[in-house]
């Protein structure tokens, strides 16, 4: 039987709650538990660069009391990197950080950074960690990170995404053959190919459909629709769309 598609619960937006008022609660390491109970398979966190959710503290205690492996979003710096050689994550995904950016706007521009990032991917490996890039659905990035030795790609569904929610079926029908075929390419490398940004239940299911997909990572929307239906139904409902995509219901 084909291994399930994984689901990563990104727990940043509860930090983002928390930040808010400057205390101790939501705690997102709460989450993270609560989320692997309703069943996700894993939980991603990202530690920025401004620390504007996810913190020191929250990472050290992820990857000291989680159940489930821990991926760690990081920008592709020595502070990050010596952070994961000391909290040793299941996986270390590097991530585009922009300070003025209000969410990541796009993939890891791999074939500009090879220079900087080959020797950080060998550290990252060196810790123990799974590496994994975080780029655009494109042949020159693909096979830039096959190049690299990064065993997984996370191919960036933002802008289909905002073309789904934009109602521009062109632009959508375009960026969903994109997301397909740089699947397809990535799988064919002996990448293993995960995808996130912006999905949500629609958007998840349809994505599901394509094969070449192990792991979605999805945050954003979950902790939205947690705040109506509670956290643990918010995963389910994803669980389920995911199922009844890759299915082909
Ligand atoms: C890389 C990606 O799309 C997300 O995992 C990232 O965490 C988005 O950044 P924010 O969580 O700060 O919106
Ligand atoms: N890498 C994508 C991720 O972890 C979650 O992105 P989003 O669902 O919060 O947009």
């Amino acid at each position: 039987m084909a291994e399930r598609l994984r689901l990563g619960v990104n727990i940043d937006h509860v930090a983002t709650v928390r930040n808010a008022r400057g205390g101790a609660v939501p705690d997102p390491v709460r989450a993270a538990h609560l989320a692997i109970a309703a069943g996700a398979d894993g939980i991603t966190a990202h530690l920025r660069e401004d620390r504007r959710h996810i913190r020191d503290t929250d990472m050290a205690r992820l990857s000291s009391e989680l159940s489930k492996p821990l991926n760690f979003e990081m920008a592709a710096t020595d502070e990050m990197i010596a952070l994961a050689e000391r909290f040793r994550p299941h996986a270390a995904c590097l991530v585009p950080e922009k300070r003025e950016e209000r969410t990541t706007e796009g993939g890891l521009d791999v074939v500009g950074q090879q220079a900087q990032l080959a020797p950080r991917i060998a550290r990252l490996k060196a810790a123990g960690c799974r590496v994994s890039l975080f780029i655009e659905p494109d042949a020159a990035p693909i096979e830039t990170a096959a190049r690299l030795g990064a065993p997984v790609v996370e191919l960036h569904t933002g802008s289909w995404c905002h073309a789904v929610a934009d109602g521009n079926a062109a632009k959508a029908e375009a960026e969903f053959q994109r997301l397909k075929g740089g699947a397809a390419h990535a799988a064919a490398l002996g990448l293993e190919v995960h995808a996130g940004h912006g999905l949500d239940y629609d958007t998840a299911r349809r994505l599901a459909a394509v094969p070449a997909f192990v792991e979605f990572n999805i945050g954003h929307f979950l902790i939205g629709e947690a705040i109506f239906v509670g956290l643990e139904a918010a995963i389910r409902g994803m669980r389920k769309a995911m199922d009844e995509g890759r299915a082909g219901n």
